[in-house]
């Protein structure tokens, strides 16, 4: 009797929490004041509600309203930031589906930060074992474990369109394990990792996972052959196909039999003193398995110039949670010490106006009181850098976090403030590195090098050359300087190519829209930097979009 009235007020509870999530839904589609929408947050309304008609939820209707605020407030408050509605849209994606930048940037940092703690949390947790939380429905069939897909039959057969395909069968379905349209893909990444490279002559490669072949087969295409090419690989049909093949017989490959978790650590991979390249895409493995194979690669590539690539399949069905991991593959690979590029700007003056990096290794510490003016960049901002009413948009540091390209512009007038003993002298800007120093320094010196290169090469020449680039064993220096003076300069691996047409690219797109075309952007105040979060995510797009990016 007690149990059946227990379940009745749980019945009448769940329908008042409905009634309140309806309302709540209703008052953010009706533009409620924000007041009026708090409120009902305050009376248990529920942020996890979604309705029965639509499936969307109140961050959903926020996102629908394009209002930004509103869903900082939801986020702020508990919101899920990654529930779908019943056509499988996050708010996020709503977002994104108005152009609403804004608002689907507070999403996805949202959903950063989550997925950032569910890591640690699950780190954690398998630490501390039997009492540990279950933070996601565990999938046991093929494609989300790794022993029910060792032992399951793979089917290697042509789809209809005469395509090399790989198969599994789970339950009814048939579901691809490798298809022949990645190819495409797999060359895009060969050239990637092995164009330029300096050991190009006597790469020795390591490849996770062979599948069917597609990029073993690439790298054996190369002009000059692998000195050294692994391939690390566990179930036993695929061992067969490779077998079948004759790939155990070629000249300088070695196939281990088993998974990289088994084998990273045999005489076969130790001996080999460093991979030039390594390329992991395995299947049925998690984004923390992913994560415990760049905790190893620090070992495994050869020194700086080693490149690494990976199957990016993390949430690749939908855009929001595909950006959410890629970001957080990129923190986690800047925590074990892989760099991609890093990009600064300074205009006539020599202050700098605006920062941006991406996965820098070691970032300068933030500068000091008065060291910058406001509006550069929150990631380096002294602690108490408030930024009000100049029109930045610019919410959160972490956005900084996520890439290895920096943007510096400067404002201040050189005769005011000396740039850098360094003048005299070109030298490295080894802040960059290692130094441990101020961001406000670390600019300075950036522009101290640029600046006495550009003498040095004027005076050399006599004519009005122009410096575009320098390299050192880890870095390489690009610099564009536009007609206004503003000088746009990019850090990169030392083996990229020139990147003065992609610094152009920042400076006719989104430096003239969102810049000097913005009315709130003081250019030139010497009061304010620059920074807003259209110029930073437009920024972020064109970088991301370039084939050096990896
Ligand atoms: C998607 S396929 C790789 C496709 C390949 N990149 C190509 O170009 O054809 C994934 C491969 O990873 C292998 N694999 C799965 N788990 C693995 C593990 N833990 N260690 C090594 N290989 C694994 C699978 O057996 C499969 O052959």
């Amino acid at each position: 009797m007690a149990e059946t009235s227990d379940l009745v007020n749980i019945d009448v509870e769940i329908q008042a929490l409905s009634r309140l999530g309806e309302r709540l839904i209703d008052s953010i589609i009706a533009d409620e004041p924000l007041e009026a929408i708090e409120a009902l947050i305050n009376s248990d309304a529920p942020l996890w509600y979604q309705n029965e008609a639509e499936g969307i939820s109140p961050l959903h209707a926020a996102a629908y309203m394009q209002n930004t605020e509103l869903v900082r407030v939801l986020i702020e408050r508990g919101a899920v930031w990654n529930a779908v509605d019943n056509l499988k849209n996050t708010a996020g994606d709503i977002a994104l589906s108005f152009n609403d930048l804004e608002t689907y940037m507070v999403i996805r940092d949202a959903g950063i930060r989550a997925e950032l703690l569910l890591s640690l949390l699950s780190s954690k947790a398998s630490i501390q074992s039997s009492s540990s939380v279950v933070l996601r429905e565990i999938d046991s069939s093929a494609a989300g474990s790794t022993e029910a897909f060792l032992s399951s039959n793979l089917k290697f057969i042509k789809d209809a369109y005469g395509q090399d395909i790989c198969v599994l069968k789970i339950g009814d379905e048939e579901v691809g394990v490798m298809m022949g349209w990645e190819q495409g893909i797999m060359e895009d990444t060969v050239r990637r990792l092995c164009d330029g490279h300096p050991n190009a002559q006597k790469l020795k490669i390591l490849n996770i996972g062979f599948g069917l072949g597609i990029i073993d087969s690439l790298f054996q295409a190369l002009a000059t052959r692998p000195a050294e090419h692994v391939i690390i690989e566990p179930h036993a049909d695929v061992l067969q196909y490779i077998k079948e093949r004759g790939w155990y017989d070629k000249p300088g490959v070695r196939i281990l039999e088993g998974k990289w978790q088994d084998v990273l650590d045999s005489d076969a991979i130790v001996g080999v003193g460093g991979f030039d390249v390594i390329y992991t895409d395995t299947f049925s493995e998690d984004y923390g398995e992913l994560r415990q194979f760049f905790e190893r690669l620090p070992d495994l590539l050869a020194g700086p110039e080693s490149r690494f690539s990976f199957f990016n399949g993390l949430g690749a069905t939908n855009a929001l949670f595909y950006d959410v991991y890629m970001r957080i593959a990129e923190l986690h690979l800047a925590d074990v010490g892989i760099d991609t590029q890093c990009l600064y700007i300074y205009d006539r003056h020599c202050t700098c106006v605006y920062y941006q990096d991406w996965h820098r290794t070691r970032r300068p510490k933030p500068a000091v009181e008065g060291g910058i003016l406001p509006a550069v960049s929150q990631a380096v901002a002294p602690p108490s850098n408030v930024v009000t009413g100049h029109g930045s948009g610019f919410t959160s540091p972490r956005d900084t976090l996520s890439s290895g390209t920096g943007i510096v512009v400067a404002v201040n007038d050189m005769a005011q403030s000396p740039v850098t003993p360094l003048l005299q002298t070109p030298a490295p800007p080894v802040a960059l590195s290692s130094t441990g120093l101020g961001f406000d320094e670390e600019a300075k010196l950036v522009y101290g090098v640029i600046l006495s290169l550009r003498n040095m090469v004027k005076k050399l020449s006599g004519r009005d050359e122009q410096f575009v680039n320098y390299r050192t064993s880890t870095y390489k220096l690009h610099v564009y300087e536009t007609p206004s003076g503003y000088k746009f300069v990019m850090f990169s691996d030392p083996n990229t190519d020139s990147l003065r047409f992609v610094l152009r690219q920042v400076y006719v797109g989104p430096f003239l829209e969102y810049v000097v075309r913005n009315p709130l952007v003081k250019m030139d105040s010497r009061e304010y930097g620059i920074d807003n979060e259209y110029f930073r995510a437009s920024v972020d797009r064109l970088v991301r979009g370039l084939s050096v990016f990896p």
